[in-house]
């Protein structure tokens, strides 16, 4: 799924009403219909709706679910800021309509004062603004959003297209924004959804269809994509009846230290059950014997270190491995990043670099432009700002994230909520599977060794990064929903990996 910019999406809307063909009123009132579905399938009509229009078309919006769910016989009570500005062409159309129909309906607004106290259970509707938001809302304007704010633990908020004063593709951060339980935007998701610094805003968002012009959606490129099923069915490759097990590659993790083998054997179940042919795990002399045992299907070589791998450059062909792992539980010892620089020398295939091993990088970053182009790298938040230092909001670091990628050539994948997987021509791919019981240690080990696997397996980088945090993603969800959030484990994950091949794909 694309996700289009605020001007792409006034274009969108534009094209649409020129070639479907269809009126900017009609179209509006297709917006706002679905809104009143969505909020009659979730609230019966004795819940009392407040709405609170601003003057352009999300206000628009409003007016036209006002209209709907009197329809409907819900009571609703329809505020209009009067801030000054000239109402939209479309906002004044639907305003003479409800006034025609339902006059005792609505009210102005002109201060917070004029907002009534509202009744228990009472829905507040957030139309004021939406992707037409200019500049940041100050005044009394603020301070009706501050006051709506306010009634969060009382009642539910529910946004229409944007929470008022978020911007779609900009940082909102120290603005005035409203703080919604719920969003219901129009057919794509906005760049803002997707970033963690604005989930106390969106509450949870809910994406409708209004049958925005398709060829408008197939021509119109992108740099941000979310990877919906439709884009996993077209990576994902069945797997050839006459296989063997050279035909699915031989993977190499290296992985582990004393006290964090741990690490090591998640690594190495993933990658096994991501479909890998052939598995070695490298690992320290401690890890020899926990290793073999916990994990019978892979094979195991072992540094002459007892507690940590330094030497691997020396014992292992490089040419032998498809493709390389390595970072969980490695530990950040000087004659582990000596090891690491001859391998990253030795070594020119795409490898996945993770944990430890990024942390080495962000000691020593000339190590950074050694790596072999088409590499993974699979930061957290805090290993993303050691690497590549700190951004003031997270717009900025989606932009620098984009631009390291470029740089260096490697697909960089910022594992959150939606974790974002930049690529080295500019695109950026967002994940929305998973859930906050992934939140474990153990995770990201399990996200390595099924990147690795699937590297193995002749993904392509940028399919095995997409594919992989997919599958990661939803065999958690699978996990979550079979086990609680809570009580789930990063081992959890793997045991669900078959379940999301088979119901995911
Ligand atoms: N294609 C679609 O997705 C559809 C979207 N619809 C809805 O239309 C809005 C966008 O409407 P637009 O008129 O362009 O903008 P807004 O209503 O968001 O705001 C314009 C309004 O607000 C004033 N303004 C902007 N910022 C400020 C500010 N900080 N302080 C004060 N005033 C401000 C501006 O001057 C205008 O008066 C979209 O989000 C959808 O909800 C359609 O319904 C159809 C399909
Ligand atoms: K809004």
């Amino acid at each position: 799924m694309k996700i289009f910019s605020a001007a792409q999406i006034r274009e969108a809307d534009a094209f649409t009403i020129a070639h479907e063909p269809i009126s900017s009123a009609q179209l509006m009132e297709r917006a706002a219909g679905k809104c009143a579905t969505w909020l009659e399938e979730h609230y019966a009509p004795h819940y009392p709706v407040y709405i609170f229009c601003g003057k352009g078309n999300n206000g628009g919006d409003g007016l036209v679910m006002a209209r709907l769910l009197l329809d409907h016989g819900y009571k609703v009570s329809t505020g209009i800021l009067q801030y000054g500005a000239q109402a939209s062409a479309d906002h004044q159309l639907k305003l003479e309509a409800l006034q025609q129909q339902y006059p005792a309906s609505l009210y102005a607004i002109g201060d917070v004062s004029d907002i009534p106290t509202l009744p228990p259970d009472a829905i507040i509707i957030d139309a004021i603004f939406g992707t037409g938001m200019s500049r940041p809302i100050e005044g009394w304007l603020a301070g009706v959003v501050h006051h709506i704010n306010g009634q969060r633990g009382k009642h539910t908020i529910v946004a229409i297209d944007m929470p008022s004063g978020l911007r779609a593709d900009e940082s909102s951060v120290q603005q005035t924004v409203i703080q919604a339980h719920h969003t219901l935007s129009f057919e794509c998701y906005k760049l803002a959804f997707l970033l963690p610094e604005n989930a106390a805003y969106t509450g949870e968002v809910h994406i409708l269809p209004i049958g925005l012009h398709p060829d408008y959606i197939t021509h119109t490129p992108t740099r941000y994509l979310l990877a919906d099923p439709g884009i996993i069915q077209t990576i994902y490759q069945p797997r050839n009846p006459f296989a063997h097990k050279g035909t699915y590659g031989h993977a190499l993790l290296i992985a582990g230290s004393y006290g964090k083998m741990g690490a090591a054997v998640l690594s190495a179940r993933a990658c096994l059950r991501a479909g890998v042919g052939l598995l070695t795990c490298y690992v320290p002399q401690c890890g020899y014997n926990i290793m073999q045992l916990s994990e019978p299907c892979a094979m195991c070589v072992t540094d002459e270190d007892p507690h940590y791998s330094l030497h691997f450059h020396r014992s292992i062909n490089p040419a032998t491995y498809k493709a390389i792992g390595i970072g969980p539980g490695l530990d950040t010892q000087p004659g582990t990043a000596k090891a690491l620089e001859h391998l990253l020398d030795s070594y020119q295939q795409p490898m996945v670099i993770d944990a430890d091993a990024l942390n080495l990088l962000s000691v020593y970053p000339y190590l950074l432009y050694k790596i072999p182009a088409g590499s993974i790298l699979t930061p957290h938040p805090k290993e993303f700002e050691r690497l590549f230092g700190a951004t003031p909001n997270e717009v900025a670091r989606l932009e620098l994230l984009s631009q390291q990628a470029i740089k260096l050539q490697v697909y960089i994948l910022l594992k959150g909520r939606y974790s974002a997987i930049a690529c080295p021509d500019g695109a950026v791919y967002f994940n929305n599977t998973g859930n906050p019981g992934m939140a474990t240690g153990g995770s990201g080990d399990v996200l390595t060794g099924i990147l690795t696997g699937l590297l193995a397996q002749d993904y392509s980088p940028k399919a095995a990064a997409i594919l992989g945090a997919w599958l990661h993603g939803f065999a958690g969800d699978l996990a979550a929903a079979h086990l609680s959030q809570e009580a789930m484990t990063a081992a959890d994950i793997i045991q669900w990996l078959g379940k999301a091949f088979l119901e995911g794909i």
